[in-house]
């Protein structure tokens, strides 16, 4: 059988190992899953959840983004080195002022969010130009199209990602390749702790008065309940890139959460860019009312999705 060879990075927990065991576990057996992460000492979930792919569909390596020795080394132990279709999901978060972040952190994020991906890429674009085949999947986020509070390094790191791939993707098209990024909204992960955690933890003592209660009594407040609201599963994103993977035609961007979308349209309603900047302002300043209003009203729609799903799941059962 012609298996798609997939390459996945990060799979030691979230989406990253929600999508390694969605694609090892398809019915039709139509992939092979080389499923990597930086520590192998983190691999016991993943073990857990591949189940009995472990060793058929599924087999797990080492792989550092921030490392092109440990790249090179994983892909030279690929059967003729091929990747057909490379998932690139490593990352890392980062809130909080600038003035507490030192220029470090920030490369760190950089390093692992967008050379991780120019590192994956060197390493396996020029296999790809030859074979005339592949496709490049991309975890991106919404904040690859849109900023958002106290993430400003994390989303330029995105923002680098997307004009990247952007950019790439005409060149990638005279070689018959594939590139989608994949574009979640909030995603409850380790992620999701680890960013909330660290910045708890944030020395606010450079910050002005006025930016550390911002951060503090507004973001970080907040921040768990609009988990709550808006958050998808990992499993929920892994079905949505599954889907992207199977396509015959597949498309550059793709958004996974339609509740986060009415948020994104504004980017794209203003060609001044102000709209969704002044949104986001009154979202948040204007909290008390306009913020918790948009988050009630958002429940509602997500109780009325789950509803509706739960119907139509219902209606099939009982034709
Ligand atoms: N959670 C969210 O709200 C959203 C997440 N995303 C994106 O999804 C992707 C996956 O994140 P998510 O699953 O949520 O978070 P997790 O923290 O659960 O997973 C991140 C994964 O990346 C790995 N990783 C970090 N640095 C490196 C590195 N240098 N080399 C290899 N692996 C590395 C981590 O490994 P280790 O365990 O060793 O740290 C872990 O396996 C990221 O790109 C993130 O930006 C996008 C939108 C929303
Ligand atoms: C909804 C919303 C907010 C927060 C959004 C968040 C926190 C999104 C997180 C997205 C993530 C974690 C993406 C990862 O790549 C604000 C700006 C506070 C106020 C305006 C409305």
């Amino acid at each position: 059988m012609n298996q798609k060879v997939v390459l996945i990075t990060g799979c030691s927990s979230g989406i990253g190992l929600a999508l390694a065991s969605r694609i090892a576990k398809d019915e039709k057996k139509r992939f092979m899953v080389y499923a990597t992460m930086r520590n192998l000492g983190k691999g016991e979930a993943l073990v857990e959840a591949a189940g009995r792919t472990l060793g058929r569909t599924l087999e797990i390596k080492q792989l550092d983004v921030c490392d092109e020795a440990s790249i090179k080394a994983c892909v030279d132990s690929l059967p003729e080195r091929r990747v057909d279709i490379l998932i690139s999901n490593a990352g890392m978060g980062l809130i909080g002022p600038i003035e507490c972040q030192s220029i470090d952190e920030m490369k760190t994020v950089m390093d692992t969010n967008f050379f991780g991906l120019v590192r994956l890429l060197k390493e396996l674009l020029p296999d790809m130009k030859r074979r005339k085949k592949g496709h490049i999947v991309v975890i991106s986020s919404v904040m690859g199209i849109q900023g958002i509070l106290f993430n400003d390094v994390y989303a330029a790191s995105k923002f680098a990602v997307e004009g990247f791939c952007e950019s790439l993707a005409v060149q990638a098209l005279r070689f018959n390749l594939n590139i989608s990024l994949i574009e979640p909204g909030p995603v409850i992960t380790e992620f999701e702790r680890k960013v909330y955690e660290e910045g708890m933890k944030t020395d606010l003592s450079k910050a002005d008065k006025v930016t550390a209660d911002m951060f503090t009594n507004i973001y970080l407040k907040n921040y768990n309940q609009i988990f709550e609201t808006l958050g998808q599963t990992a499993d929920d994103v892994a079905e949505h890139t599954f889907k992207i993977i199977t396509m015959d035609n597949p498309p550059f961007r793709h958004q996974t959460n339609t509740l986060y979308t009415p948020m994104t349209t504004l980017k794209y309603a203003d060609p001044n860019g102000d709209l969704p900047i002044d949104t986001f302002y009154k979202m948040v300043f204007e909290h008390d009312k306009v913020f918790n209003a948009s988050l009630n009203f958002l429940k509602l729609l997500r109780w009325r999705s789950r509803k509706s799903f739960t119907l139509d799941k219902d209606k099939e059962k009982s034709s």
